[in-house]
């Protein structure tokens, strides 16, 4: 049997379970009721045997199917929890997250809605989503998934089992007496919907004041943890602290009236009980005092399992934007060449584009590039901060597809500006790309990047580690690194992305030239800065506000003076 029908089984059973569990609390209720008025007139014991069977049975009863119900419950709820987490760190897996263009639309964007912003505009998800930090967009997605959990076990179910607990009572007290039935449906429509759905519509319009708040709030934290260095040297950590302080009083506001509204709800909940078991004895007196007991406690009970349904109604406004995230980063389309807009080239390491435009929501990033990549070259993209370049790079990575145009390529790989250094040894960070790899080959490319020398001081080699994201070295070496990482891979095309820019220009031209001989007959884009290695390449694509300005394919190159356009 699949996990999914597995989970729908045990949901089934959960809400079966539920029921059953009300209905034995029903039935409890209405035998105990009728035990207690019936033995005040004083019959013979054994016009009594079968109402005190019925409570035994009644009580034990109840008592196995809560278990079962809470045991079903949890096993669906959180099997199904266990099966989400697997699918959405495969969909996180494929690739970075938020860093979608608006090509891809609002699923592409991904947990880009999980971002603060999303969380801000509450459940409406109105405001555009913007890009999350990685901490927030951790942090989010924790979250998210304790939502869905909480949304079948302390949303769903509640509100299925107390509607079908007030539906049962409702039929049984009219079986026993239709006016006091009436009655009780009428108190069970408004416990079971009308107080439930004004309570949702408060909590929808205070929820999303209080998510704004609290996603602002967990900005702040993250600002003062990651920033904390850079507050304290430009002196602006008090303010900081101040700021934060401010938003958690705003924050405890908010929620001090959030939860007066779920106060005002269970409280007119409570007092429609009351008048609902009044009205009932009063249309009963008549019947008896017997028939008249049973009704009232039958109504008491049914209407008290119902007040769950107002909180249960606030919960699922205040999780669904939360699903909503789960799902937009699981239907996000997954990076690479599948996109409608990429096609694979036929010959290896050639790249064209046609009309290639990516919009980041209204920023245009690159704008109808066309651009044909002969193979087994090597290619320098410049241009001045902005122009589009690391976006290109991304296309032809195929990380990003084009809002409009056509890529045709085939996937490359290389060192993108956020290349990350992992916290482990040297040669752990360099195997990530060839794992089989031997130390000679490690060498080689630790060579090839000048990095050698650094290696042979270090206490145990590669085997020394290089601390979180690489702190333990200079930013130089860092980047060296990262450069003997992407060489190691070999790649049919490799993209490099201002690989030398931490060095100074002599180190930086040297491991540039030494990378490109390294890679001599294979594809070598590279994005840099550097207009004193220019000579180095095969060509030169120059880029200006996501467009290319020119592309030099090196038969007529005349480069004296300075390469950029002056904007
Ligand atoms: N993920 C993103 N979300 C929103 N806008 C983006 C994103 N990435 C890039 N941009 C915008 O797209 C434009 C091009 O950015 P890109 O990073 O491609 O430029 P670049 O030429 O590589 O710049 P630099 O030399 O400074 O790295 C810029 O205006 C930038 O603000």
């Amino acid at each position: 049997m699949t996990a999914s029908r597995s989970g729908a089984l045990m949901t089934a059973l959960a809400v079966i379970a539920g029921s059953a569990a009300q209905l034995c609390g029903l039935g409890l209720t209405a035998s105990a009721a009728w035990l207690i008025a019936r033995a005040a007139e004083q019959p013979p014991l054994s016009a009594l045997g079968l109402a005190i069977v019925g409570v035994r049975a009644f009580a034990t009863a109840r008592g196995l199917f809560a278990y079962l119900e809470r045991l079903a419950g949890h096993d669906a709820a959180l099997g199904r929890i266990a099966g989400l987490r697997v699918l959405l760190f495969r969909a996180l897996a494929q690739g970075p997250i938020s860093t979608g263009p608006a090509a891809a639309g609002p699923a592409a964007a991904g947990p880009a809605a999980a971002g603060p912003a999303a969380a801000g505009a509450g459940p409406a998800g109105a405001e555009p989503p913007t890009r999350p930090r990685d901490g927030e967009a951790l942090t989010h997605m924790v979250a998210d998934l304790d939502a869905a959990q909480d949304m079948r076990l302390r949303c769903l179910l509640p509100a299925v089992v107390s509607a079908f607990m007030g539906i049962a009572a409702t039929v049984f007290c009219t079986l026993l007496h239709p006016a006091a039935g009436a009655m009780l449906a009428g108190g069970a429509l408004l416990i079971g919907a009308v107080i439930p759905m004004m309570s949702a519509v408060a909590a929808r319009r205070l929820g999303a004041r209080v998510s704004a708040a609290r996603a602002d709030l967990a900005l702040r934290v993250l600002d003062l943890s990651d920033g904390h260095a850079d507050l304290m040297a430009f002196g602006a950590l008090d303010r900081a602290v101040a700021a934060a302080e401010h938003q958690v009083h705003r924050l405890a506001r908010l929620e001090r009236v959030s939860g007066g509204v779920s106060a005002v709800a269970v409280a007119a909940g409570m007092a429609v009980q009351g008048l609902t078991a009044i009205g009932v004895a009063s249309v009963s007196a008549t019947a008896g005092p017997v028939l008249c007991a049973v009704l009232v406690l039958t109504t008491l009970v049914a209407l008290e399992a119902m007040l769950p349904i107002s909180a249960a109604a606030q919960l699922y406004i205040e999780l669904r934007p939360a699903l909503a995230r789960v799902r937009s980063v699981l239907s996000a389309p997954s990076p690479g060449l599948p996109a409608a807009q990429m096609s694979a080239s036929t010959v290896p390491g050639r790249i064209a584009l046609r009309g290639v435009s990516v919009c980041y929501g209204k920023a245009e990033a690159l704008d109808e590039v066309d651009l044909d990549l002969a193979p087994d070259r090597s290619v320098a993209i410049l241009g001045q901060s902005g122009a589009g370049k690391s976006t290109l790079l991304a296309v032809i990575a195929g990380l990003v597809p084009p809002t409009k145009g056509v890529a045709s390529l085939r996937p490359a790989r290389g060192m993108y500006q956020d290349a990350h250094l992992f916290n482990t040894t040297v040669r752990a960070n360099l195997l990530m790309a060839k794992p089989q790899a031997e130390d000679a080959e490690l060498h080689r490319v630790l060579e090839q990047v000048r990095l050698n020398e650094w290696l042979g001081g270090l206490p145990g080699g590669l085997d020394c580690p290089v601390g979180e994201g690489g702190r333990d070295m200079s930013g130089g070496q860092r980047q060296r690194l990262l450069l003997a990482r992407a060489l190691l891979a070999d790649p049919e095309v490799l993209l490099l992305d201002e690989p030398t820019e931490a060095l100074d220009a002599e180190t930086g031209r040297a491991v540039l030239a030494d990378v490109l001989r390294a890679r001599h007959g294979r594809s070598t884009v590279v994005v840099t800065h550097r207009e004193d290695a220019l000579d180095l390449f095969d060509d030169i694509v120059i880029m200006a506000r996501g467009r290319v300005q020119l592309h030099d394919c090196g038969e007529s190159r005349q480069l004296s003076g300075p390469v950029l356009p002056s904007t």
